[in-house]
């Protein structure tokens, strides 16, 4: 497919699971803040994703020192408001000027049996709310050893894409997140990334338009790091990176980051 235009700018999130109270994050986004200079905002948007209950401590550092760092939400309920204990609904994280939320991610899948109807319904919410959703999709170890990888991710993506028109694809973010790859050390090659996120493009094309295929951002996710993300940043249809445990480390986002300085 066609090499990233500029009207793809990558995107750097780092996806921070169930680590850091609201107190860590502050001192973490401080780290990251002096760390980063403009430049890099120009060249990359860069995102935390913190847990729930440092969303508003990460918005009131952002806002408070004009930090040109985004957030938002690791989930998002399906459902507006009512009766869903321990849920949160996207107008609370719109309130909260959250920029995205993460749907389907793997493990949400996996231990809270979600399916690609509950991904799809908490997409959709997100973009009511103008929210961007990272929908993530990804093959287990058995469907890649199996060869199944792009048709898995393809149906996993035209579940999760349901009833979203054109308009708000291009808001939309796909993370392609091999599960065998996620915090394991293990990281596809960047031909493999390559393959499923050309697959993705493909498919927005066929379901949407070209034009909207080519704004969507497709990010890869999957032990990332300093030392590999500047060979999978050189792929055509990769935008950017969905990172797990290296954005827990200041240093080590802030060099993913600046993967341009990086040798491929
Ligand atoms: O959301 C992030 C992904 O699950 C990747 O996590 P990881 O970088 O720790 O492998």
């Amino acid at each position: 497919m066609a090499p990233a235009t500029p009207s793809r700018k990558p995107l750097m999130a780092g996806n921070w699971k169930m680590n850091n109270n609201h107190l860590e994050a502050i001192a973490l986004v401080q780290k990251m803040a002096f760390a980063l200079k403009e430049a890099d905002y120009d060249a990359v948007d860069i995102a935390v994703i913190p847990p729930f209950t440092a969303i508003r401590s990460v918005q009131t550092l952002v806002d408070a020192d004009r930090l040109g760092i985004q957030y938002g939400a690791q989930d998002v309920s399906q459902h507006a408001s009512g009766a869903y204990t321990g849920e949160i609904s996207a107008s609370m994280l719109a309130k909260l000027k959250c920029s995205y939320a993460v749907v389907g991610h793997s493990e949400r899948r996996q231990y809270h049996a979600e399916t690609d109807e509950i991904v799809n319904a908490k997409a959709r919410a997100a973009l009511a709310a103008d929210i961007s959703p990272i929908l993530c999709v990804g093959e287990g170890l058995d469907v890649r050893k199996a060869g199944g990888q792009v048709a898995h991710v393809l149906a996993q993506l035209d579940g999760g894409l349901a009833k979203i028109p054109a308009d708000q694809v291009r808001r939309t973010v796909i993370a392609y997140e091999p599960v065998w790859a996620i915090g394991t050390g293990e990281t596809a090659t960047p031909k493999d990334a390559q393959e499923v996120c050309a697959a993705i493009r493909t498919r927005l094309a066929e379901l949407y338009d070209g034009g909207s295929a080519d704004e969507v951002r497709i990010l890869y996710g999957g032990s990332v790091k300093g030392g590999n993300i500047a060979a999978i940043m050189a792929q055509d249809d990769v935008d950017g990176a969905l990172v797990g445990g290296a954005s827990l480390d200041p240093g080590e986002f802030v060099k993913i980051c600046r993967y341009r300085d990086l040798p491929v």
